[in-house]
């Protein structure tokens, strides 16, 4: 087929033979497979989402990931502006149930943007715990942030560094590291008519380099006996066993877990990947220095575009044994760990300066006035430790921030501009109608809200002051009511034409 790279199929057919390739060439002119997370952040799934949904992704959990139609177009759709679901490729859905992150831990996602796995993952978390979502690109990092908000996530930081400077402030700090690493994207070719242009073989080997790189500065963050999770949205081995190989190779103290998801294919067993070594000039060098005991790359796996209704993801699991932290290779060369508590320190001290007791103060007012008494939701972000950056006042549990290139310290509560305080975005995302003292709640197919996310004011009758609309139960953001009439405070960077005919 002239539309796939011809080197892409040699190798595809080198790595899995030529039944396997038969069948993704059959695979390709099918429609890609759509998939949606639901998220229970937002509450019990709410009915009307329930037309969209066939069957459930198997390799997730109880009501997390389900197919939809393929010719739905959901991103449409007013719910979608409340957060209930994310959509997303199903093979993206698999790396975060190996991860299996839990509340109360501390967990990285080390590569984040847009943010469907940093959302699973606090989805899972139930936001409870540490969250770092970290990515380098700022525009990317942009989406990330608007994702976590619009799911209504409470327990992340977001920042915007290379790994080697984020391992500098967090050595040996997570209990569980995602790497979901950038790469050729070959899992992704169906869908991606980009991927295919792009894709070139000389490009795979620099591609690994920097995966290997990313997984070295993410096992210098994580505690001994923690779990790194790597994967890729690519095929071909080069990316795969082979990067985990020779992480294998220079870190005795780590080991594969094997993964299993439903319906996926193991990893190429460490024989055959020496066989191929022999013909695929990437592999050989890493191929031929194996020694006893071998590494186990059979027990990573992938999902495959040609098994099941999925696009392509390749998974693996990294347990680290070691009693001592690893260093990355930048910390190693440059010598400076700074002390943990010595980073706390200046931390705190730059950030008392700038901590506003103004802000607290005017957050304290606007909640008694707008939320019910007592929430245990606002309690429990109460609790957290308070950081005033930038006009925002934000909540978290993290310690310590690095002290550059953060884009969210924690979750955001107001924001002061020109003297004037106003309510965070996040925070109406992040309630309830039960958590507010008059809100508005709309049923679906009710125009205001489509006016209300294009930016006009909307009626509704009420008391005067801050409120919530919510489609249903589902929260879309603030109004300021004023004699019945809503002033419209959807961001307006996020105003658009929804539809409830998708
Ligand atoms: C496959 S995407 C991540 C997708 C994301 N995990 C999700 O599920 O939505 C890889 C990301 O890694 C970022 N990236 C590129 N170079 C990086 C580096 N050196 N360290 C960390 N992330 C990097 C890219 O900008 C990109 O957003």
């Amino acid at each position: 087929m002239s539309i796939l790279p011809t080197e892409f199929a040699s190798l595809f057919i080198h790595c899995f033979g030529q039944d396997a390739w038969t069948n993704y060439l059959e695979q390709f002119s099918e429609p890609p497979a759509k998939g949606m997370r639901i998220s229970p952040l937002k509450g019990a799934t709410p009915p009307l989402i329930n037309p969209f949904l066939t069957d459930p992704v198997p390799w997730t959990k109880d009501r997390e990931g389900f197919y939809i139609h393929h010719n739905l177009h959901l991103g449409r759709d007013p719910l979608h502006a409340t957060g209930c679901y994310y959509l997303q490729e199903p093979s993206a859905m698999a790396p975060v149930p190996v991860l299996d992150p839990k509340p109360g831990e501390r967990v990285l996602d080390l590569c984040a943007a847009p943010g469907g796995k940093t959302t699973q993952i606090a989805q899972r978390m139930n936001n409870k715990g540490v969250l770092v979502a970290n990515e380098p690109n700022r525009e990317r990092c942009t989406i990330l942030a608007e994702n976590l908000e619009r799911l209504g996530v409470t327990n992340a930081t977001i920042t915007q560094l290379d790994p080697d400077e984020l391992c500098e402030t967090y050595p040996a700090y997570f209990d569980a590291i995602l790497v979901d690493a950038p790469c050729s994207g070959e899992g992704m070719f169906r869908k991606d008519e980009d991927a295919r242009r792009m894709w070139q073989r000389e490009l795979l080997a620099t591609y690994a380099t920097r995966q290997i790189s990313i997984l070295r500065a993410a096992l210098a963050m994580l505690r001994p006996g923690g779990r790194l999770v790597y994967s890729t949205c690519t095929l071909n081995p080069i990316e795969n066993e082979a990067v985990c190989a020779t992480m294998l190779r220079d870190h005795s103290t780590l080991s594969l877990a094997p993964v299993f998801l439903p319906e996926g294919r193991a990893g190429l067993t460490t024989k055959d990947f020496i066989k191929l070594g022999k013909h695929i000039p990437e592999l050989q060098e890493i191929a031929s220095t194996f020694i006893e005991p071998l590494p186990k790359l059979e027990h990573t796996m992938r999902i495959m575009p040609n098994a099941g209704r999925a696009e392509g993801h390749f998974v693996a699991k990294f347990n680290y044994d070691g009693n001592t932290s690893i260093k990355s290779d930048a910390v190693h060369t440059r010598n400076s760990f700074p002390s943990f508590e010595k980073k706390q320190r200046s931390f705190a001290k730059k950030h008392e300066k700038t901590l506003t007791t103004d802000q607290k103060c005017q957050f304290e007012k606007f909640a008694k006035e707008t939320f019910t008494d007592p929430s245990a939701w606002l309690d429990d972000l109460l609790m957290r430790d308070f950081i005033s950056t930038s006009n925002v006042l934000f909540v978290t549990t993290l310690r310590p921030i690095p002290t550059r290139n953060v884009l969210r310290p924690g979750f955001p509560l107001l924001e002061t501009k020109h003297h004037h305080a106003t309510p965070h975005h996040a925070l109406a995302l992040a309630t309830k109608p039960e958590n507010l003292r008059a809100p508005v709640c709309l049923s679906y197919g009710d125009a205001r809200i489509i006016a209300y996310l294009r930016g006009e004011m909307i009626s509704h009758a009420g008391p005067d002051g801050w409120t919530v609309v919510f489609l249903d139960n589902l929260p879309l953001g603030w109004a300021k009511r004023v004699q019945n009439q809503l002033k419209n405070h959807y961001p307006k960077g996020l105003r658009r034409s929804y539809s409830f005919e998708i």
